[in-house]
């Protein structure tokens, strides 16, 4: 029995084709606009004007800004593919879609060049990032890890923990065991493993309870004023919270950004909401239930308090030229008070 559900699991892994040729041959012959036309440098991104087309020709050039395509030897049609295929594998849900694993990719690439946090990286780490953040969200059904097991998802038959962060990371290497996608292709054996290493730590590492397990590690390392980062352990650990501070980063944009992309991620929580009313017959916890919408602002404040502002705080006192992401955060939390208290 265990067996079957098991090849059902597995059957709900296959992944989508690869991205069309004729998508591909368009983007590859594609002229990719200057950093600056897409304001790829600034913290203040946002993809909200952007066409599905200029989203892919963002990431190829954040690529080229760190001459990626040279220093790996990536095939421009390979690299277009790619870039085609991982979008082709985030499902049209409300907030984890396509739109918000490009924020979270352009965060990261203005945190390492904007926020020089590049020199304390080496490129198959940066590289390793990257791909990371573009496929930290991949294939997201638009619930999180307790509804999966809630609902005996074929996910959490799979994965007991971290049910989701491991089906995106399996995801990633579906793509990527494409030749045709392959960008690490022209990588040697030990360059391979030690960038998918890169990459799994840091896609699981964006499950929000590893990020409750490390951040006071990290805060430790901070507030004891480490400048090291080179060890294994502390690479990873600091990865890890960049990671987070990635995905979390729309709660550090202008303010119509933040307010907009919040009913985003409330939409999508009121449908998991409606789920388990409907289907599980099961009371949701107050985010995700629409009849509490009137809590939102105080729950924003709540998220700000006890998760944004700490990470963001400590990453600027290390890093002082991403205090951007804390400036921007501080001004939503006054923002969110405002509403809370009109309420
Ligand atoms: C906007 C709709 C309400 O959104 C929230 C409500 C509550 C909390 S929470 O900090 O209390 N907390 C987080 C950890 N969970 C395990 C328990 C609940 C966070 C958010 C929220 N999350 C994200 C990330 C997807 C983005 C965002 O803007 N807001
Ligand atoms: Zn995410």
């Amino acid at each position: 029995r265990l067996m079957a559900r098991q090849k059902v699991a597995l059957e709900c892994l296959s992944y989508h084709a690869t991205a069309a040729q004729d998508d591909t041959e368009k983007l590859q012959n594609a002229e990719i606009p200057e950093a600056s036309k897409f304001e790829l440098y600034s913290f203040d991104f946002s993809d909200i004007h952007l066409t599905d087309d200029e989203t892919c020709m963002c990431v190829i050039r954040m690529f080229k800004e760190f001459n990626f395509l040279e220093k790996f030897r990536i095939p421009q049609q390979v690299m277009c593919r790619y870039v085609l295929s991982v979008k082709k594998n985030y499902r049209p849900v409300k907030y984890h879609n396509w739109r918000h694993a490009l924020t979270v990719a352009q965060t990261m690439f203005a945190m390492l060049k904007t926020g020089k946090m590049e020199q304390f990286m080496n490129d198959l780490e940066m590289l390793g990032l990257l791909v990371a953040c573009l496929s930290h969200d991949l294939d997201h059904r638009g619930t999180n890890n307790s509804f999966q097991t809630k609902t005996d998802s074929p996910l959490a038959l799979l994965y007991s923990t971290s049910t989701m962060e491991h089906h995106h990371f399996d995801q990633c290497v579906m793509i990527l065991s494409q030749d045709s996608n392959n960008i690490f292709q022209m990588l040697s054996p030990e360059e391979y493993r030690r960038v998918m290493r890169v990459v799994e730590q840091a896609i699981l590492s964006t499950d929000m309870a590893m990020y409750f397990k490390k951040k006071n590690q990290f805060l430790q390392l901070t507030d004891n004023g480490e400048f090291d980062w080179q060890t294994e352990e502390k690479k990873e650990l600091l990865c890890g919270m960049m990671m987070t501070a990635c995905d979390v980063s729309a709660i550090a944009k202008p303010w119509e950004v933040q307010h907009e992309v919040a009913k985003l991620v409330a939409d999508e929580f009121f449908e998991q909401g409606d789920l388990e009313k409907l289907k599980l017959n099961e009371q949701p916890v107050a985010m995700m239930d629409r009849e509490k919408k009137d809590e939102l602002p105080q729950m924003q404040v709540g998220f700000i308090n006890a998760i944004c502002l700490p990470l963001y705080k400590a990453l600027s006192e290390s890093f002082p030229w991403v205090k951007p992401l804390y400036d921007g955060c501080d001004r939503n939390r006054e923002q969110w008070q405002k509403l809370a208290e009109q309420v």
